[in-house]
């Protein structure tokens, strides 16, 4: 179906029942954007209800994101939760398992170093390295955006095989062919604790359409946060909009007097 204007207009979702897998991405949709990624801020009382909603869904909580592992862990501490990083190319499941990840396709370091001399020469690009992906962020140096997206794009096909070369928010992301966020989410659901349960997914980024459109083949609940065209169907405005969704939603399955 064609993404038309009317899409825009999507309804707040209803709030989760206990027989839900709830997924969820992170930056522009649990967090605020910052202007760099180590900018970003962890509302006080966020992880206290990603925990508590871990636990009244019976542990079917997961991060669905494009950072690595290491940082959603430093950004979510102490929690260690099930979660995809690089936008499914690391998975760690329910129990705390690290799935193996894919190979590196030859001539990936040279086209690191090709996009950290163009970082170097342009003042206020960002080249984030991560294991299996390179992040060209332009935010800070937005007049270089067709530049960084051209070279990212060439440099893309110079590797064997190709990276994917996916833009973001004020990014282009090049990163190692195998996995997109509807894979990561599927792989969650073949496994316990998210067998069986209702698929929910909540996104903001182009990337996250992935999840959406697998979301909704399985009948799931698929929340756009933010206002663009999107496959979701349901929508919430902003970042602080999904986090007030969710500690309604911790309280909501939450027994009275616990
Ligand atoms: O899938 P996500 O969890 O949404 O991660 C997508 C990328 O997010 C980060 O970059 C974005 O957020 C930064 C902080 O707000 C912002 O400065 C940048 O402009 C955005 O593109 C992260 O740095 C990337 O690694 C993620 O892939």
């Amino acid at each position: 179906m064609p993404l038309e204007e009317p899409l825009f207009h999507l309804p707040a979702p209803p709030l989760p029942g206990t027989d839900w897998a709830l997924f969820l991405d992170v930056d522009g949709c649990l967090l605020d954007i910052a202007e760099r990624p180590d900018e970003v801020a962890v509302e006080a009382g966020l992880t206290e209800t990603l925990a508590c909603l871990r636990t009244r869904l019976g542990g079917a909580l997961a991060l669905v994101s494009g950072r690595p592992l290491a940082q959603l862990d430093a950004l979510f501490a102490p929690l260690h939760l099930a979660a995809a990083g690089q936008h499914g190319l690391e998975r760690r499941d329910a129990r705390g398992h690290l799935l193996p990840t894919a190979t590196l396709p030859d001539g990936f370091a040279a086209v690191e170093a090709r996009l950290a001399l163009f970082a170097e020469r342009h003042p206020g690009m960002l080249l984030e390295r991560k294991s299996h992906g390179l992040a060209l962020h332009y935010r800070g140096a937005p007049a270089c955006e067709t530049e960084a997206r051209r070279l990212a794009e060439a440099l893309a096909g110079t590797c064997e095989p190709p990276l994917a070369a996916v833009p973001g928010k004020a990014v282009i992301e090049l990163r190692v062919p195998g996995s997109d966020k509807g894979q990561a989410i599927a792989a969650f659901l073949d496994e316990p604790p998210f067998r069986g349960r209702i698929p929910a997914f909540a996104g903001d980024d182009v990337t996250d359409e992935d999840g959406f459109r697998r979301v909704n083949a399985l009948q799931g609940h698929t929340i756009l946060v933010g206002r663009r065209a999107s496959a979701a169907r349901w929508a919430l405005p902003d970042p602080p909009a999904l986090r007030r969704w969710l500690s309604e939603a911790a309280q909501a399955l939450t027994p009275k007097g616990d």
